[in-house]
């Protein structure tokens, strides 16, 4: 195995975390995009921002430090539990080193490495302890690909090809499984007649009654029905 496929695909919930971005060039502005979209409280160092990224600090979707990076930006936030609570402040959740200066970039990340803060670092792979995949949505649905560093385009191309194989119908099928799973999530307490029913649930044709064009939600008392049908079904 070589030593670059070692990452560990993980999903992270960034809801409400402190996030900082350092550089406000075409980089920066789509990990930016990426960290809002996970609901991160973005904070962004640098000089400069593009159009975009003005628009989100206009909009206050983003703090911005109209500056260059300065050394302890990112240790000054990791205080002691008193500190913390007098100034409000938290530790980084996540860094961004996206600048166009390499030496730059190092020094955010070295920085961000000794707190132990994940940091992905745009010029070099080498120097981050997280990347970032191609990500393709159907709202619950999230497919990811990546290609360990080799080749950010060859994973957008591959992206493109799997894009074509997952229409919209995912959408609304992730959205009835999810729904149905928190319904047997409650009703149910047996542990192993909750996985029998998760199972028989995969066998349902909702996903090719969805291409068809002939599904309809299912009502509360729909789901409740199914669920009591199919545990006489199965003889509890
Ligand atoms: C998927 C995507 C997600 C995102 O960025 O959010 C992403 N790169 C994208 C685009 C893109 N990246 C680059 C170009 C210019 C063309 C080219 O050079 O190829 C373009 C195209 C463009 O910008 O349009 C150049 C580049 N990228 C990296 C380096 C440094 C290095 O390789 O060490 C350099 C050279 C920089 C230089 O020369 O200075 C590194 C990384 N880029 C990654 C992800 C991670 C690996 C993911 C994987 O394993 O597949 C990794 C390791 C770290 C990271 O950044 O997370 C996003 C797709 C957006 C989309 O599809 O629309
Ligand atoms: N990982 C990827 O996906 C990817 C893709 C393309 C390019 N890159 C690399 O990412 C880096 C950034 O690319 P870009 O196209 O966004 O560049 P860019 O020139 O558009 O933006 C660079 C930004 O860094 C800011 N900056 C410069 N010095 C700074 C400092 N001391 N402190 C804070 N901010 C500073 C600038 O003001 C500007 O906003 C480059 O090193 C490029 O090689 C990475």
């Amino acid at each position: 195995m070589s030593d670059s496929i070692h990452y560990l695909p993980i999903m992270l919930d960034c809801r409400d975390q402190d996030c900082l971005i350092v550089g406000g060039g075409k980089v920066a502005e789509r990990k930016s995009i990426s960290l809002l979209q996970a609901g991160a409280v973005l904070t962004i160092i640098s000089p400069t921002v593009t159009p975009k990224l003005q628009q989100l600090v206009d909009q206050q979707q983003i703090r911005w430090h109209d500056r260059e990076y300065q050394s302890g930006d990112i240790a000054n936030r990791v205080l002691s539990d008193e500190k913390l609570s007098e100034f409000g402040y938290r530790p980084y959740f996540l860094v961004h080193a996206a600048t166009s200066v390499p030496e730059v970039n190092n020094q955010v990340a070295n920085e961000a490495r000794s707190y132990r803060i994940p940091v992905n670092v745009a010029h070099q792979r080498e120097q981050s302890t997280f990347i970032n995949p191609n990500v393709i949505r159907r709202g619950r649905l999230t497919i990811a690909v990546a290609t360990s560093g080799a080749g950010p385009l060859a994973g957008r191309q591959i992206a493109k090809e799997i894009n074509q194989h997952f229409g919209n119908e995912y959408e609304m099928y992730i959205d009835f499984l999810y729904h149905l799973r928190e319904k047997i999530a409650t009703q149910v307490s047996d542990e192993s007649l909750r996985k029998s029913l998760l199972h028989q649930a995969m066998s349902l044709s909702i996903l090719e009654d969805i291409r068809q064009g002939v599904f309809e939600p299912w009502s509360e008392q729909q789901i409740q029905h199914w669920i009591n049908q199919s545990i006489e079904q199965l003889d509890y």
